[in-house]
């Protein structure tokens, strides 16, 4: 069965900016999907439509699908959407946690789905709860910093914190946007790694955006490349070759999208500030689409 089903999207910003063109795109039960192109080529805004945290163009045919749930058709948000966002594990590269709150009420906060509304706002999680909590935490190596504020953890941690959640929230998909975008090599194989193995042991499908290209080789087994807004590359990632890399990143790009494993990517100060600029930007529509 499909797990998520992308036809037809189609995404204007402006007149100007057209970050989608025409995007079809199957994922499968527990595949584990890397989402490379170069910077700028629409991954983010995808990832956000399938969250239903963009909306496509208007008057497009276009539709997605999670689960077989609709989260938007013809750029119109599902009703059913809070249903369907609660199979939906996020893992962002930055914002994922609430920095004031312990980590394992962080993790709790997952499950808020299924808990109602009054005893999450008073803060009343059961033993259950905690324990399941507890478990999430153990299982990404975290058990120990519990107690401790969110903000007092490394960046690396903080992801492991935001996949725990993921597991506490019984997610059936995980998107994960970047999510070593800013963190050191060893960190980094971490958060993959831990990535890989809720996959293959959970059956978890996981889709996750890459600018390092090895990484991708290294824990995925298929690559959808995006180029200007389209799909450029959808295959097995062993297909993936040297010519076909060059094609996409283009021998201009300066530094290249293969990383060494043991030295971090020089670039990566620069994206993460340029995401960060983007990011208020795109806080208006997804305000608009949270909310409804
Ligand atoms: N909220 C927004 N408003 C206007 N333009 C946007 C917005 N979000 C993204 N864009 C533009 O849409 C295009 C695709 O951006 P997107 O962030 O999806 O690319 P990306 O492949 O994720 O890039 P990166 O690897 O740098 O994160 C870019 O031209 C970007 O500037």
């Amino acid at each position: 069965m499909s797990i998520i089903e992308i036809t037809g999207v189609k995404k204007h910003f402006t007149k100007d900016i057209h970050a989608l063109k025409h995007v079809d795109l199957s994922v499968e039960q527990g595949e584990m999907i890397a989402l490379i192109g170069p910077s700028g080529s629409g991954k983010s805004t995808l990832m956000r439509h399938i969250s239903g945290l963009t909306l496509a163009d208007k008057h497009s045919d276009s539709s997605i699908k999670v689960l077989g749930n609709t989260i938007q058709q013809k750029g119109k948000l599902d009703s059913n959407i809070r249903t369907s966002r609660a199979q939906i594990g996020n893992v962002f590269q930055q914002f994922n946690l609430v920095s004031r709150l312990s980590v394992l009420t962080n993790v709790m906060i997952g499950g808020l789905s299924r808990i109602p509304t009054y005893r999450s706002l008073l803060g009343w999680f059961t033993a259950e709860e905690k324990h399941m909590a507890l478990e999430a935490l153990e299982r990404v190596g975290l058990k120990n910093v519990a107690l401790q504020r969110a903000s007092e953890l490394s960046g690396g941690q903080q992801q492991r914190v935001a996949i725990a959640r993921a597991l506490m929230q019984k997610a059936k998909v995980i998107l994960a946007d970047e999510p070593i975008a800013s963190l050191d090599p060893e960190s980094s194989r971490i958060v993959m790694q831990l990535l890989k193995d809720i996959n293959e042991k959970d059956g978890i499908t996981v889709v996750v955006t890459l600018h390092q290209v090895d990484y991708a080789q290294k824990y995925c087994q298929r690559a959808v490349a995006l180029q200007n807004g389209e799909v450029f590359f959808d295959q097995k990632i062993q297909h993936l070759d040297e010519e076909q890399l060059a094609a996409l990143y283009g021998v201009q790009q300066g530094p290249s999208p293969i990383s060494d494993f043991e030295t971090k990517d020089s670039n990566n100060t620069g994206l993460t500030e340029l995401q960060h600029s983007r990011n208020k930007l795109k806080t208006t529509e997804e305000n608009h689409a949270m909310h409804h």
